[in-house]
């Protein structure tokens, strides 16, 4: 990966660092981007992007992304050291330092289909880089990428090397979660830095560092060489996500047997070795990292020669699947094994509280084997957009007749109108007005019997069950004396 000796440029960017380019406005690059220039206010920090819908979203009031505490941070620091732009060009030839933000969604084609990230954005921003800088760069992969892809940007780079500048290529993934991405940022557990054990790898380490270290203590940032930082990304989102797999696996077994997975989960995770977080069961995880990355990993062990371990972290996402699936056979089931013309409000489309994000989704499923069975459905969600869920749930992944669908779902922009004249209400996402909600006043605008089916675990079931609603939740069988068996109901007695 090293540069030749003739290249005509010796010194790499050192500390202090002046401008800053981030090639990617998404939901990495924006928030990222903007706890820099907030904590750096002498370093010029510019996003840019292809798309131009995305750059002016990011130059207008209402943001491309809804993130906690984000809007402020740009208000704050928009046209002072925080830029969003279309024009890479000046961005890339002014910076010290260039972060690679871009999507590495998984392949939807060609060898490697449906595993394997597709790196074509990444290669791209490589290309771009050095089509155009004139002067030493940094460049740092922020998107996460399987193991080794420093070295094709480090390729690329060299091959078009017209200008023989010098490259240093650090990887720096970031590990924050969507709906708390600012916290994390600001007060994140680690930043993990990988570069050449070389003097030029190290000293493009440390003036990485130098930007950190304006706001994250010495101790928290962990330097390792490039190929064990890349892997470290992919690993922590493998161990995340297997966290979720096995309590959602040991849910059903809750559901079959009369424990109750919460209790479970608490008893576990007290165990200091285990520890309590990542143990909530759920409808099963989504967004658009987990199940992306794992199918990463798996290639990747598959192309290694490794199939034992590439077999072992595809369980982690087939547990997924089957739960999201054992979730939606229930509702069928417990509505009488039908749910044809039957309308159904679904609570909650995000992957998570706190996002407008619907990447993978948990809903997306649930609403697509209700839809096979000839469910309507009115859907309500506090942060997404209309225009996104209906794109989501008509698309090719999800029907080969969008026209059908739509007919099929309502969208709503209150909760209380989405419930009228439905036989249940199946929660998709935490979202916390979801537990304050009066739901006497719900029970009353509903078709009796009247179901919930909590996919979260976060409504009081007992309260419920009072008000008269039939309670089916994750992994806990609800007792409610004279309550009529339903047909088929693995959950009730
Ligand atoms: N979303 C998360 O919470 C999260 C967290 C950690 C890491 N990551 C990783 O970070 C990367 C980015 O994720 P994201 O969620 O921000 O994606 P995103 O889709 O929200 O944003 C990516 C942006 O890059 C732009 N882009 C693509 N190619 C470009 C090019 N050649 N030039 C300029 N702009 C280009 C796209 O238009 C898009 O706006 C991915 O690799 C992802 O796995 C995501
Ligand atoms: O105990 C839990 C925790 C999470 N989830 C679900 O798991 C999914 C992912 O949640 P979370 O990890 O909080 O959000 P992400 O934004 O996907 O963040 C993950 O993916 C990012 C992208 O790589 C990483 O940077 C983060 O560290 C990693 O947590 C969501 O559907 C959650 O509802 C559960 O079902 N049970």
């Amino acid at each position: 990966m090293e540069n030749s000796d003739n290249d005509r440029f010796s010194e790499l960017p050192g500390p202090p660092i002046s401008k800053i380019c981030c090639i990617g406005a998404g939901y990495v690059g924006g928030p990222t981007m903007s706890v820099i220039a907030l904590k750096c206010p002498e370093v010029q920090v510019t996003i840019v992007d292809v798309s131009k819908e995305r750059i002016s979203q990011w130059n207008s009031d209402k943001l491309p992304i809804y993130e906690p505490g984000l809007e402020e941070i740009v208000k704050k620091c928009r046209g002072k050291n925080l830029f969003f732009s279309t024009d890479a060009k000046k961005a890339i030839q002014e910076a010290e330092i260039i972060f690679i933000s871009v999507n590495t969604p998984t392949k939807t084609s060609g060898n490697g289909k449906g595993r394997a990230a597709d790196l074509k954005h990444v290669e791209g921003c490589a290309r771009l880089i050095a089509g155009i800088a004139t002067s030493c760069k940094i460049v740092v992969e922020k998107s996460t990428v399987p193991v080794k892809a420093a070295e094709s940007i480090m390729q690329v780079l060299k091959a078009n090397n017209k200008q023989g500048v010098r490259y240093s290529i650090l990887s720096n993934p970031e590990f924050l979660a969507e709906g708390t991405a600012i916290e994390n940022l600001i007060n994140p557990d680690r930043v993990l830095i990988g570069g050449e054990e070389t003097p030029e790898g190290q000293k493009a380490i440390e003036t990485l560092c130098w930007i950190y270290n304006k706001w994250i203590p010495k101790e928290k940032i962990l330097t390792t060489n490039t190929w064990s930082s890349e892997l470290s990304k992919l690993a922590a989102n493998a161990m995340l996500a297997q966290r979720i797999s096995s309590i959602n696996s040991l849910s059903a077994v809750c559901e079959a047997t009369g424990a109750d997975v919460s209790e479970v989960g608490r008893a576990i995770g007290l165990d200091s070795r285990i520890g309590s977080k990542f143990l909530q069961a759920s409808v099963g995880f989504g967004g658009s990292c987990f199940q992306k990355d794992l199918l990463n990993l798996v290639y990747i062990c598959e192309k290694l020669n490794l199939p034992e371990v590439a077999q072992y972290w595809q369980k982690v996402i087939d547990m997924n699947e089957y739960q999201k699936t054992r979730f939606s056979q229930k509702i069928i089931e417990c509505l009488f094994n039908t749910v044809s013309e039957k309308r159904l409000t679904i609570f909650g489309f995000a992957f998570k509280k706190n996002t407008g994000d619907t990447r993978e989704t948990p809903a997306i499923t649930v609403c697509k084997n209700l839809l096979d069975e000839g469910a309507k459905l009115n859907i309500y969600d506090p942060k997404v957009e209309k225009s996104q869920i209906i794109a989501d749930l008509t698309s090719t992944r999800v029907t080969d007749n969008p026209e059908e669908v739509k007919k099929s779902i309502e969208i709503f922009t209150d909760p209380y109108d989405a419930v009228v004249g439905t036989h249940a209400i199946v929660i998709c996402t935490e979202w916390d007005e979801f537990i304050e909600m009066d739901y006497d006043r719900i029970y009353k605008l509903m078709i009796k019997p009247a179901y919930l089916f909590d996919g979260r675990k976060i409504v009081n079931h007992e309260e419920l069950q009072n008000v008269g609603f039939h309670v089916i939740t994750i992994g806990k069988k609800l007792n409610r004396p004279g309550l009529m068996r339903s047909v088929g109901s693995i959950s009730q007695q």
